[in-house]
């Protein structure tokens, strides 16, 4: 069985930091690595909005912002177009051509799209290695189908070593 790794813990505890860090320290190893990142964005310190990813391409778009039209996350609206053509698309690419599969993250704002709830699933029944980025609220949904790290700015350095050993010792002999 492959390995499932989902990392949660509050907001801005480091989730999406211990994501790329991992995703470099791969990469360096000559280690295929695709899915999505997100990050906010803030605008004279306040958060406006969010954006999306691509690991392997590294094309970036708008995941969700405040005030714009689209499913409702509180007063962010998400864009399913960028969410579909950039997260999503990202994710079934890695499936296919990557060594590691990263999502960063699963959350509400991710499942207003479909296509994301059912690119999670397979990437979850996939035989490739997934580390997640899980949100708070999901954890109950998927905490049985993995390892779970709660990250806190304790642990952070240790448990992002651990994950890279547990990934690198799953990906031997690539
Ligand atoms: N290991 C670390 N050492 C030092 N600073 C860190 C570390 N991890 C994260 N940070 C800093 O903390 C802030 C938040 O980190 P990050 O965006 O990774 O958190 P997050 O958990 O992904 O947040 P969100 O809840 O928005 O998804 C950033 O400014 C980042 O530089």
């Amino acid at each position: 069985m492959s390995v499932r790794i989902f990392v949660t813990g509050n907001p801005g505890v480091g989730k999406t930091t211990l994501v790329l860090k991992i995703s470099e320290a791969l990469r360096d190893k000559g280690i295929k690595v695709g899915g999505f990142t997100t990050r906010e964005v803030r605008e004279r310190g306040r958060r406006v909005g969010f954006k999306i990813k691509a690991l392997d391409t590294g094309e970036e778009g708008t995941l969700a912002w405040a005030g714009l039209d689209g499913p409702r996350v509180g007063k962010y609206g998400v864009n399913l177009q960028d969410l579909n053509e950039i997260g999503v698309e990202a994710v079934e690419r890695a499936l296919r051509e990557a060594d590691v599969v990263i999502i960063d993250e699963i959350g509400a704002m991710e499942f207003k799209s479909k296509k994301f709830a059912e690119a999670v699933e397979k990437a979850i029944e996939s035989e490739k290695p997934l580390l997640a980025a899980l949100h708070r609220r999901w954890v109950d949904r998927f905490k049985d189908r993995g390892k779970l790290y709660v990250l806190t700015v304790e642990n952070r350095e240790k448990v992002r070593e651990e994950i890279l050993l547990e990934l690198l010792k799953e990906l031997k002999g690539i």
